[in-house]
């Protein structure tokens, strides 16, 4: 007589998944089993849409296949940012999968953007001590900060390719998250006009709503003393989980790389930021 089938399958297993608790693996479970009629949902101008392959910072989603954990590891992040809720994981999934859609997030990493604006702007450098890649932005790179956040939907694909880009160095098998560094050398009060508010708050609400539990840490370096308050202006726009994750340090590759250097070794680090490495 042959084996009986075993009525349920045994999870794919990576190094993340391993770490799972029972309340995580229900939830995700939970979440997984309504994925077809998420993305037909999400999707409704999609012909067979609970059938369609959906891609998801690099990694493809199979509604119809349980056997790549990196899913799993992803929908956790969706279970997280809504506390376990799950109709409110439903929710925030359903409005990823339409927004990458519809802003066309994965096309992103393919498009060209010209370097007189953004070269310099923003770049993917190193990883840290556990492997997570690394982002940095340098708003104050460019003297003219018009020409960079003038054209709001310009800078923000420009800003989203680069997370997309970081995110295809994040495996999900080992590591789930990335680091950012914001450098703030060069701005002063003048640089902050209507044009870069509104770019700076579109971005934040995109990055809280479509880019869960992605952020390990946030560092702000080379922020001038006068403008430390701003800081705080972005309290109430990013959830208080987030919020732990963001941190102001010193300015001067001595002082930055004192913190830095905790998280991130010399030979991964850019010079200006007390590593070794040239970063051009
Ligand atoms: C002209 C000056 C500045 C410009 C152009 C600017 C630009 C931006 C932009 C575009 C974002 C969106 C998120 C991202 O790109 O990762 C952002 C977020 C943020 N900025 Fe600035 N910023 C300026 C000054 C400052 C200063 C002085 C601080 C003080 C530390 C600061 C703190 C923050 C915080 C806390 C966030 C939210 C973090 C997040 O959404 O992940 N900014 N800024």
């Amino acid at each position: 007589m042959s084996a009986p089938t075993p009525q349920v399958e045994a999870e794919p297993q990576n190094a993340l998944t391993q770490k799972f608790t029972q309340k995580e693996w229900d939830a995700v479970k939970e979440l997984r089993t309504a994925l077809p009629l998420i993305i037909e949902e999400a999707l409704p101008n999609v012909p067979d849409a609970r059938l369609k392959t959906i891609d998801m910072w690099g990694v493809p989603i199979d509604p119809g296949r349980v056997d790549d954990a990196r899913v799993s590891v992803i929908l956790l992040k969706f279970v997280k940012a809504s506390n376990f809720n799950s109709e409110e994981a439903i929710k925030r999934l359903t409005a990823t999968i339409k927004w990458r859609e519809e802003f066309k997030a994965s096309e992103t990493i393919n498009e060209e953007f010209p370097q007189e604006v953004f070269g310099g702007v923003g770049f993917v450098f190193g990883k840290d001590k556990a492997g997570r890649p690394i982002t940095y932005n340098v708003y104050g790179a460019k003297s003219d900060l018009h020409a960079v956040f003038g054209d709001l939907e310009r800078f923000l694909r420009w800003r989203i390719s680069l997370m997309e880009k970081g995110l295809r160095q994040v495996d999900f098998q080992t590591v789930d998250s990335l680091m950012q560094v914001h450098d703030y050398l060069g701005v002063g009060l003048n640089s902050r006009d209507a044009n870069s508010k509104k770019a700076a708050s579109e971005a934040s609400k995109i990055f809280q709503d479509h880019y869960p539990e992605l952020l390990h840490l946030k560092f702000f370096v080379n922020v001038p003393s006068l403008m430390t308050w701003i800081f705080w202006l972005f309290k109430p726009l990013v959830s208080s989980a987030t919020f732990a994750k963001l941190k102001v340090v010193g300015s001067g590759p001595t002082s930055i790389g004192k913190e830095l250097l905790q998280h991130v070794d010399a030979t991964e680090l850019p010079k200006q930021y007390g590593g070794q490495r040239d970063s051009s």
